[in-house]
């Protein structure tokens, strides 16, 4: 058993994962964890430039989803398990549950490529709490229109993102006592509560 915490934060593209991070670090510096912070696709030098080319160059589903765990193979090597073993606590931007969503429900790659490769590349390595920020594929839209330009992936229509949605969701029945369900459509306020009510139920002694 690794003594850190590895936490990571999932939903589709606008749902407010990034919003929340920070104050969920708040949260444990409080209560005086040693917090780091990291993102996927990226996280090393390496992942980055792999992420640079996976949200702007045209590929293929299969091509895609093999940047995306050549990239996490890096990150998981040269950063998380670092990380875990120094004690600290490690929020990350998304991880594997999102290439079970997006290139799994929303590019509708199959299940028999994606587990053996997550099994292969992760060698047990996986988040103990991951916080599911879910929220219906339109609302989504909408806070993206007003945030930012469409990167490749956001560019998809809203079906792909409904798929996505319901990638996240198999795998939160498949895991329950490892993924939150946060409902997503409230206020910052509200669902800034709703994780709270999480951690606080989670690490009550924390
Ligand atoms: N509860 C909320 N109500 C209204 N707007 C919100 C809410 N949460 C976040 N936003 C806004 O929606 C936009 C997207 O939020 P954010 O960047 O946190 O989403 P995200 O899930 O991290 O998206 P991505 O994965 O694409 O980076 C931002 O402009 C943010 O201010
Ligand atoms: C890890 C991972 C990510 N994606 C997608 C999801 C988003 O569209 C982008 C990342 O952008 P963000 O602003 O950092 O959320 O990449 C994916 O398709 N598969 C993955 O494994």
């Amino acid at each position: 058993m690794s003594p850190g915490r590895f936490i990571s934060f999932e939903g589709i593209d606008g749902a407010g994962k990034s919003t929340h991070i920070q104050a969920v670090a708040d949260w444990f510096r409080a209560r005086g964890a040693d917090v780091q912070l990291s993102r996927e696709p990226g996280g090393t030098p390496l992942a980055e430039t792999l992420r640079d080319i996976v949200l702007h160059q045209p590929m293929g589903s299969l091509t895609e989803l093999l940047l995306m765990f050549a990239g996490r193979r890096d990150h998981i090597e040269t950063v998380i398990r670092p990380a875990l073993a120094a004690g600290k606590t490690l929020l990350c931007d998304r991880f594997t549950d999102a290439s079970f969503a997006y290139q799994g429900g929303g590019r509708g790659l199959p299940l028999s490529v994606l587990e053996p490769l997550a099994d292969w590349v992760q060698e047990g390595t996986e988040p103990e709490l991951t916080l599911w920020f879910d929220l219906p594929a339109e609302q989504a839209a909408a806070r993206r229109a007003s945030a930012r330009e469409a990167d490749r992936i956001e560019q998809q229509d809203l079906d792909f993102f409904e798929r996505v949605r319901a990638g996240y969701a198999a795998r939160a029945a498949q895991a329950p006592q490892r993924i939150a369900r946060i409902d997503a459509s409230g206020t910052v306020e509200q669902v800034g509560a709703a994780v709270r009510a999480v951690l606080a139920g989670r690490y009550p002694t924390c």
